[in-house]
């Protein structure tokens, strides 16, 4: 008898980024030897110890010898709940039990400067729009970033399922944000693609699933429950009465539009990449007349590119900012300078716009 259905489809889910992992490396899928074993790229799971990372730990642990790769894992230990050592501490055993290695549980300190162990610094991004949960994501990638390098992992595999991306765009379409946000994550991002997220296409509930017929003991978070977060408001409350209100299949619908507003980002990026070289004189300004020209969603990536190029830290950089910079191409009306995050400023010279250190 084949494995439960929850179970074969979290090992299909793995099974198939170990692969593209595998190709990469210019690997065929195959069990090492044990001279091999040294010597095989080693992929990580980032574990929180819930339900959607303990199915990943479970299936990376069953899949990964399997294909040829080796396997270990990283919890994350935010300091935010009393306990959260101990925890952070057994999730490691879990990892350890399921055969997992290396496995290493790293501490940071959210919002002010963060520390993990292995004597390194990281920042914690307090200061960063978007609260403690953007604070505690900030030091989470912090520190999977330098867990990934201590081991030279070849990928670090993250929990977020198809509920996750709906809940994203949700959350997107009500602060009013374009297509790139609306895109969701990525199944592939980070340094070099490093973070890989198999559970994309997959709901929750088979996650949960998965975990409960192998008996996996999982962490609800309560942070997850809590109502003074907007993701679990939204979780609980947002996306049930939507689906009362206009039927099943929002979460499947969302998530779609997820992918869909991935390419269509993707293809005007592209674009304004092309446009961007078309638009600057010798000096590196930016023709206002030409950049009028462009049509408005290109215009605005110009614009953003721009603005990073000269300094201004991506996750900082709203829409607003860009608008503002817009209207000194489509309604200049003498405006002064406008200041951007990260000290950049952008001012009208005549005609050409000038985007940088202020
Ligand atoms: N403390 C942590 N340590 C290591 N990885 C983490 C930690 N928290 C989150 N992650 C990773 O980020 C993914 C998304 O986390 P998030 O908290 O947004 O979702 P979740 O639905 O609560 O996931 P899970 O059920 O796995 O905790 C997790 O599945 C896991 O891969």
């Amino acid at each position: 008898m084949g494995p439960h259905p929850a179970v074969a489809a979290i090992r299909l889910a793995v099974r198939r980024v170990l692969n593209d992992i595998l190709a990469e490396h210019g690997r065929t899928p195959g069990r090492l030897t044990p001279d091999e074993r040294s010597s095989s790229p080693l992929v990580l799971v980032a574990c929180s110890g819930g339900a959607d990372s303990m199915a990943l730990a479970s299936a990376l642990a069953f899949e990964a010898p399997r294909a040829g790769l080796r396997a270990g894992g990283v919890t994350v230990d935010h300091g935010l709940q009393a306990g959260s050592d101990l925890r952070a501490a057994e999730v490691a055993s879990r990892l350890r039990e399921l055969g997992l290695d290396p496995v290493e549980s790293v501490a940071v300190t959210v919002g002010r400067e963060t520390r993990v162990a292995h004597s390194a610094a990281y920042r914690g991004g307090g200061s960063r729009a978007g609260g403690p949960e953007a604070a505690a994501r900030d030091a989470r990638y912090a520190a999977l970033d330098a867990a990934a390098e201590r081991h030279r992992a070849a990928a670090v595999l993250l929990g977020h399922t198809r509920d996750d991306q709906a809940e994203t765009v949700l959350l997107g379409l009500a602060r009013g944000s374009g297509i790139r946000s609306l895109s969701g994550m990525a199944a592939v991002s980070g340094a070099d693609g490093r973070y890989r997220r198999p559970f994309l296409q997959l709901d929750r509930q088979t996650a949960r699933k998965a975990c409960m017929v192998q008996s996996l003991p999982v962490w609800d978070d309560p942070h997850n429950t809590d109502p003074a977060y907007t993701r679990s408001r939204l979780r609980h409350e947002g996306l049930p009465a939507l689906e009362k209100a206009l039927g099943k299949g929002v979460v499947e619908a969302l998530a779609r539009t997820a992918q869909l507003s991935r390419d269509d980002a993707d293809a005007l990026d592209a674009w304004a990449g092309k446009a961007a070289a078309g638009v600057r004189d010798a000096d590196g300004r930016l023709e206002c007349a030409a950049l009028h020209d462009l049509p408005p969603a290109v215009r605005r990536r110009v614009l953003r590119r721009a603005a990073i190029e000269a300094g201004a830290p991506a996750g900082s950089l709203f829409a607003r900012h860009i608008e503002e910079v817009d209207r000194l191409i489509t309604g200049w009306r003498g405006q002064g300078a406008i200041n951007l995050p990260g000290r950049v400023v952008a001012r009208r010279q005549g005609g050409r716009l000038v985007i940088r250190q202020g």
